[in-house]
């Protein structure tokens, strides 16, 4: 069913704008051999081997606009499965600017964004969740996070979800053996049996699925987590000592910090979006006045919430308040500068906290330890496992086991069968959009252009 359509030949420069020493201009399309010809001296193009990098020059008429290495790929064994030329011009703005313009001049479009990958998938040499992945691989900030989207590239989520839908296809096939042949007298008996185990085997396949959606979103966008304290207790302190980087400013004046700084960091695998705020207190300072709302905003919209307290004083009644305001939240309450002698009044503090002293980094790796104890029970290194991370993906499995949720009430209150096919079907449909099976052209086309130019 993959017959390899037709399209114009699209060109986009593939490497980050800005000086390096390399930029690849990109070209694919049943044309792309014949425009790099026109523009390139050196080897025959057409008559060099697939996968091959060639030395040569580029001309604009008479004139040489640089010295380059250019690679011919060959349809339809390519990413595209259209030919593929690349050009590896020596890495200046200008001079890959006028090479992409000058490509342009010779028959080719200017590539949207996505658009190389968007041709892999209409050319079916990748499904959906494979593209998106390829965004995912680029966008990974952590090992961990990196290891998940080259699997779902390898099409190891693709896999397990077209098993589960073979599954589902094959259980709505035999209800259809079943009715149209019926061998057995009680065939609406035998075939509600059949449903209801069926059912249940792929509600647990899939809430098994979902499960691991809250760790892999995790891996892919990071967590949000809000350092939050009153002035002076150590929070940008602690933010420089989790990014091993001077990045807050840090001075013994309460109200150091005016605005909130937002900085990732990765811990122990985890990507952190770091949020240190202004110390929380009652201030007339119109400047410290609006950071203040914003560290109760920050605060507010946290996944995790690192609470500081200075075990060097006793409680103050915005400690107190802090308290309060964060209970509900995802919290771990530090108690900073333990060099000094404690004054800090632990009874009246909920049992789990942890003494730090951030100026001797003494104990911070047990933050990085409960930190990943909340999010992973401690086991975060699970690697092997597929793992739903993408919020599109993760929506869709969550509407398919709603249809089986549905289903099973339905079965339950003794509907016809032809009833809960429908729903067991509307389960198999949303699994197919995960790979896009189906995928209306609007779903296609907003995924892609969400994609970095040249991609
Ligand atoms: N220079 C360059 N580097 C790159 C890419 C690229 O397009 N260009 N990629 C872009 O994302 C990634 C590599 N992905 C690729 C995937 C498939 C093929 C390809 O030609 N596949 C053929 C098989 C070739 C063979 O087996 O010899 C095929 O699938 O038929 C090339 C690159 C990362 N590095
Ligand atoms: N003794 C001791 N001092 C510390 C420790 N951590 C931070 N400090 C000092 O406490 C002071 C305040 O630190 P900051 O990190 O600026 O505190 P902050 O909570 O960001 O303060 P604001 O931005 O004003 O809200 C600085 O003089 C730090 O050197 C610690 O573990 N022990
Ligand atoms: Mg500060």
């Amino acid at each position: 069913m993959t017959l390899t359509q037709e399209f114009d030949t699209i060109a986009a420069i593939s490497t980050p704008l800005g000086e390096g020493a390399i930029s690849i201009v990109r070209l694919s399309g049943t044309d792309a051999i014949k425009i790099a010809k026109e523009v390139f001296r050196g080897k025959d193009l057409d008559l060099v081997d697939s996968h091959t990098i060639n030395y040569g020059h580029v001309y604009n008429d008479e004139e040489l606009v640089d010295e380059v290495m250019l690679s011919v790929m060959r349809a339809p064994k390519t990413f595209t499965r259209e030919n593929i030329v690349e050009i590896n011009t020596h890495g200046g703005i200008a001079v890959t600017q006028e090479i992409l313009q000058l490509l342009l001049r010779h028959g080719a479009r200017l590539a949207e964004p996505g658009e190389f990958t968007k041709r892999a998938f209409l050319n079916g040499r990748m499904d959906l969740a494979q593209a998106e992945s390829v965004m995912d691989l680029i966008r990974a900030k952590t090992d961990l996070a990196a290891n998940i989207a080259v699997k779902q590239l390898d099409g190891s989520l693709s896999t397990l979800i077209a098993s589960i839908r073979q599954e589902i296809l094959e259980t709505l096939a035999q209800v259809e053996v079943n009715i149209d042949y019926p061998e057995y007298d009680d065939v609406e008996t035998m075939t509600s049996q059949l449903l209801a185990e069926k059912i249940a085997e792929f509600e647990q396949l899939l809430n098994h699925l979902l499960s691991t959606a809250k760790r892999g979103k995790i891996l892919r966008e990071g967590l949000k987590t809000a350092i939050v304290g009153r002035p002076n207790v150590g929070k940008s302190s602690l933010l420089n000592q989790l990014l091993r980087e001077e990045k807050a400013i840090v001075t013994d004046i309460a109200g150091t910090t005016r605005d909130v700084i937002t900085e990732f960091a990765n811990i122990g695998g985890v990507p952190l979006e770091l949020v240190d705020t202004a110390g929380i207190r009652e201030t007339d300072d119109v400047v410290e006045k609006i950071g203040v709302e914003r560290s109760v905003k920050a605060l507010s919209e946290a996944d995790l919430v690192l609470l500081v307290l200075d075990a060097s004083s006793t409680l103050t009644s915005q400690d107190l308040q802090l308290l309060e305001q964060s209970e509900s939240a995802t919290r771990i309450i530090l108690l900073n500068k333990t060099d000094l002698p404690e004054k800090i009044e632990i009874d009246q503090l909920p049992d789990n906290f942890i003494r730090i002293s951030v100026l001797n980094s003494k104990n911070l790796e047990a933050v990085e330890n409960e930190i990943n104890r909340i999010f992973f029970a401690g086991n975060i290194e699970a690697k092997d496992a597929t793992v739903l991370s993408n919020a599109r993906h993760i929506a869709l499995v969550e509407s398919a086991v709603n249809s089986l949720a549905e289903a099973k009430n339905s079965l339950l209150a003794g509907l016809p069968v032809d009833l809960i096919q429908v729903d067991v079907t509307r389960c198999w449909q949303a699994l197919g959009e995960i790979t896009g099976d189906g995928a209306p052209d609007e779903l296609i086309t907003q995924l892609f252009s969400q994609f970095c130019l040249g991609k």
